[in-house]
């Protein structure tokens, strides 16, 4: 288990002297990994060669290879983004500078920008009630550009998961993309879009998650199931790791934190990736109505099950024993945001540990319910809710990991 874990972790974003020099680690695409190979090691990527295609088979069969170069794209758009946030000017720099004409227009007193982001503040707090009390500890322009990222996101899923989505072609998915490019230009298109319009020329928020997240969905309308957890792992980081990598800009690192903004960024993919795989898990029954199946097939397989079996909804010892390993597997990514959240502006880690703990105790209920989430829904009572709030505020009064440990 340990080390397992140990693996799986180093498969993240390593320490400075390492970032140009990743070890790829070798997931069997099981539950935790094989082993770690360093470039030009079989099943390794040479630094000069970015060819994931001609990687040595490892004994995790030709899988492995796939999670090589999935890994890869996504540690290039961490490590593009986190040198963007070093590269670019501090937000308390940025808000100097004349925000565009688009933005100055709408700042009128009534209506405007200023209602813009309290439609935004609404709909946060009608889809994500926690996270929204939690951005309430945050400072309001902070506050406010959470918000934004959230609608837009919120909007995004919606086309592809809201009452309209059967209607979604790909091509509506290419107009909100022009529409995305134009926001980031400074011509939103309404009221919502300007919300985000502003928040970037505030923060130094990059557009590539953003068109990922669009990606992410195109694949959603042609993809109902997923070969290995390689596949899968790219589609969660579509559709929520790219949340994470939004966020930090907004949120910001803790001015004192010595932890690498790459870490950073990595801890918060992380945790996208963790809540998609709780949501995933949570939802097997639901989505299987829908004939969607976003389980790995080849663990599916190996644990002897079918998407008859999935259909059929019974739980049966293979059933049990799928999810305790997967289940596994959402903790550790769990487990490898933690340390990241330490490293964030002490006011915004408040909604960020809520939402973790509160997430995470869904994969504790799933297992509460005898891995029934055919007919099940995992669901965190409202104790339990309310007692994850003091506890996640105590958590963000914690020092940053990196200077409790010396690590980055
Ligand atoms: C850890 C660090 C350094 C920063 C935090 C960065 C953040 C905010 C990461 C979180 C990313 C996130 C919230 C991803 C979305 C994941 C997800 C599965 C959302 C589910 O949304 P809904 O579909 O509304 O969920 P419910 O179905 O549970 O209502």
């Amino acid at each position: 288990d340990g080390a397992a874990r140990d693996g799986f972790q180093c498969s993240r974003l390593l320490p400075k002297k390492k970032q140009q020099r990743p070890r790829w680690v070798l997931c069997s695409l099981k539950y935790g990994c094989l082993g770690v190979g360093e470039p030009g090691e079989a099943g390794g990527r040479s630094a000069a060669s970015p060819v994931y295609s001609s990687l040595t088979v490892s004994p995790g069969g030709d899988a492995a290879v796939a999670v090589v170069s999935s890994e890869q794209k996504v540690y290039d758009v961490v490590v593009k983004q986190a040198a963007l946030l070093k590269r670019q000017l501090r937000p308390s720099q940025q808000q100097q500078q004349a925000p565009p004409a688009v933005a100055r227009e709408l700042d009128a007193p009534r209506g405007g920008l200023g209602e813009a982001y309290a439609r935004c503040g609404e709909i946060c707090e009608e889809y994500a009630k926690t996270f929204y009390l939690g951005t309430l500890l945050m400072t309001e322009e902070r506050r406010r550009a959470i918000w934004a990222i959230y609608v837009w996101c919120r909007r995004t899923d919606e086309l592809v998961d809201g009452p309209n989505a059967s209607h979604i072609t790909p091509q509506a998915l290419d107009r909100w993309e022009r529409r995305l490019e134009d926001l980031f230009a400074g011509r939103p298109y309404d009221m919502l879009d300007a919300a985000l319009s502003d928040t970037i020329t505030k923060f130094p928020i990059d557009i590539q998650p953003f068109k990922d997240m669009i990606d992410g969905m195109r694949t959603d309308l042609k993809k109902a199931r997923y070969k290995n957890f390689d596949e899968l792992y790219m589609y969660c980081y579509y559709v929520a790791g790219t949340v994470g990598l939004m966020s930090v800009p907004v949120m910001g690192i803790a001015p004192d934190s010595k932890a690498t903004a790459e870490s950073v960024y990595g801890a918060a993919l992380a945790l996208g990736l963790a809540n998609q795989l709780t949501n995933i898990l949570r939802d097997v029954g639901e989505d299987a109505r829908r004939g969607r199946i976003y389980l790995p097939q080849d663990e599916l397989a190996e644990a002897g099950l079918s998407d008859e079996d999935i259909f059929k909804g019974v739980v049966t010892d293979k059933w049990r024993k799928f999810m305790k390993r997967q289940i596994k597997r959402a903790r550790m990514f769990f487990e490898e945001a933690e340390r990241g959240v330490t490293e964030l502006r002490k006011e915004s880690r408040w909604p960020v540990w809520a939402s973790l703990l509160l997430y995470r105790q869904i994969l504790d209920e799933i297992e509460a319910n005898d891995y029934n989430n055919f007919t099940k829904r995992a669901y965190v009572g409202k104790a339990k809710k309310v007692l994850a709030l003091p506890v996640a505020y105590g958590r963000s009064l914690l020092l940053p990991y990196s200077l409790r440990n010396n690590q980055t």
